[in-house]
């Protein structure tokens, strides 16, 4: 059985990926060990099968040295700061990583075997070993997408994005709770009483939104009946780095021989865990849509159609709807005024599963 130690498996990504692990069972194929930053010594958890034993120290080289897989969701500024030491060190174990860190280097492969398994399995016999789960708003698409990337039909796509609190960390998530809470409390005695004037009640939301009394420390502007547009850091050619991603991580996953533009805008809105995306994408030639639709429902067993009926739409194509489920729908499909080649569509996907946990689960399995 392959050694296999998981570093930050108590976070929030951690949290999905071992519940995926417990449901797929994959704790009876590995002799799993536990590291921690800040726990070392005590009792490691048990997920059904997992061995029990103690926590190790998550900075002990040595205790490192002995896994022959590590899985990281601890975040980048770990990943920066061991990775380096262990690879010095000579460890040739395999390196499974949820941060972004790693994904860019020459030596990495971004993993989504659903779409990229050639690319996966081209370099493990290269003696690639270095795996890194791409950016979610990425891997979303391209879960949603794939049947069109995969035959090489896009000529570019440009994007909007809806994207949860989740991507921040639970610290967000708490926040964007607790804004709404707020903005529900200044309120709540007059939504009570049918007779107040509701721009009343708007002007004591608005009021209490730019009154500096809501919690920001994260987000550092209102969320909650706001939005935010504008995701991670800010380069020089005016992008987002969250945009920045779309281009870079898309063409290194497909492996692309010429490059397919990806661009758009990345803005944060007060959804939970699930990521939105609204498409126009430019087809390399004139599909009829019914061809798109089945060429979309049969890259993977994960992505589902949805047909652009109102009421179905409404029904399966929103973070409601697909919070918590591997489902990755697709729909709003149409062409559009622009010609016969301009293609819209919806995605949806939850940010914690295939936008993070999910990759990493199955790369594991992979390497079993
Ligand atoms: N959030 C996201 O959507 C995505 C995140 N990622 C990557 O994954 C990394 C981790 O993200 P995320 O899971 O959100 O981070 P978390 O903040 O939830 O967890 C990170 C670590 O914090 C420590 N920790 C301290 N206090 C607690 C507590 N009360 N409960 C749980 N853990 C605690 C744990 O380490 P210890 O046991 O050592 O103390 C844990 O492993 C990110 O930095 C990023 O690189 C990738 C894709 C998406
Ligand atoms: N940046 C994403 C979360 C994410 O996946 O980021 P990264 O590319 O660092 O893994 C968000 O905030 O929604």
């Amino acid at each position: 059985m392959k050694k296999v130690g998981f570093v930050g498996w108590r976070g929030m990504v951690g949290s999905v990926l071992m519940d995926r692990m417990i449901q797929e069972k994959d704790f009876s194929l590995i002799q799993s060990t536990f590291f921690t930053t800040s726990q070392a010594g005590q009792a490691a958890p048990n997920f059904s099968g997992s061995s029990s034993g103690l926590l190790e120290d998550a900075n002990n080289i040595e205790a490192l040295k002995a896994q022959d897989i590590i899985i990281t969701c601890q975040g980048g500024d770990y990943t920066s700061e061991i990775y380096p030491k262990l690879r010095a060190a000579g460890w040739q174990g395999y390196w499974i990583d949820a941060a972004s860190t790693l994904r860019m280097k020459d030596d990495s492969i971004i993993i989504l075997d659903p779409v990229n398994q050639k690319v996966i399995e081209q370099g493990i016999d290269q003696g690639i070993k270095t795996f890194a789960g791409g950016n979610c708003t990425v891997s979303l698409m391209l879960m949603s997408l794939g049947g069109l990337f995969t035959n090489d039909l896009v000529e570019w796509a440009s994007v909007s994005t809806y994207q949860a609190a989740s991507g921040g960390g639970a610290k967000h998530m708490r926040e964007l709770l607790t804004q709404m809470g707020s903005l529900y409390n200044v309120a709540s005695s007059d939504l009570a009483n049918p007779a107040s004037a509701i721009l009343d009640i708007e002007k004591k939301v608005t009021s209490l939104m730019r009154s500096g009394s809501l919690p920001v420390d994260n987000f550092g502007v209102p969320l909650a009946g706001s939005l935010i547009p504008w995701i991670d850091t800010q380069l020089d050619n005016g992008q987002s780095r969250e945009e920045w991603k779309g281009q870079a991580e898309t063409n290194k996953i497909l492996g692309t021989q010429s490059l397919i533009p990806v661009d758009g805008l990345c803005v944060r809105i007060g959804a939970l865990r699930c990521h939105s995306q609204s498409f126009t994408l430019k087809l390399k030639r004139d599909i009829p849509l019914a061809e798109i639709e089945s060429l979309l429902a049969s890259h993977n067993p994960w992505v589902k159609v949805v047909p652009n009926d109102r009421q179905i739409t409404m029904q399966e194509l929103t973070p409601a709807a697909v919070t918590g489920t591997l489902s990755t729908p697709v729909g709003r499909l149409r062409k559009l005024n622009m010609g016969p080649e301009y293609l819209s569509a919806f995605t949806v996907g939850d940010q914690l599963l295939w936008g993070a946990a999910e990759p990493l689960r199955r790369m594991l399995r992979i390497l079993l």
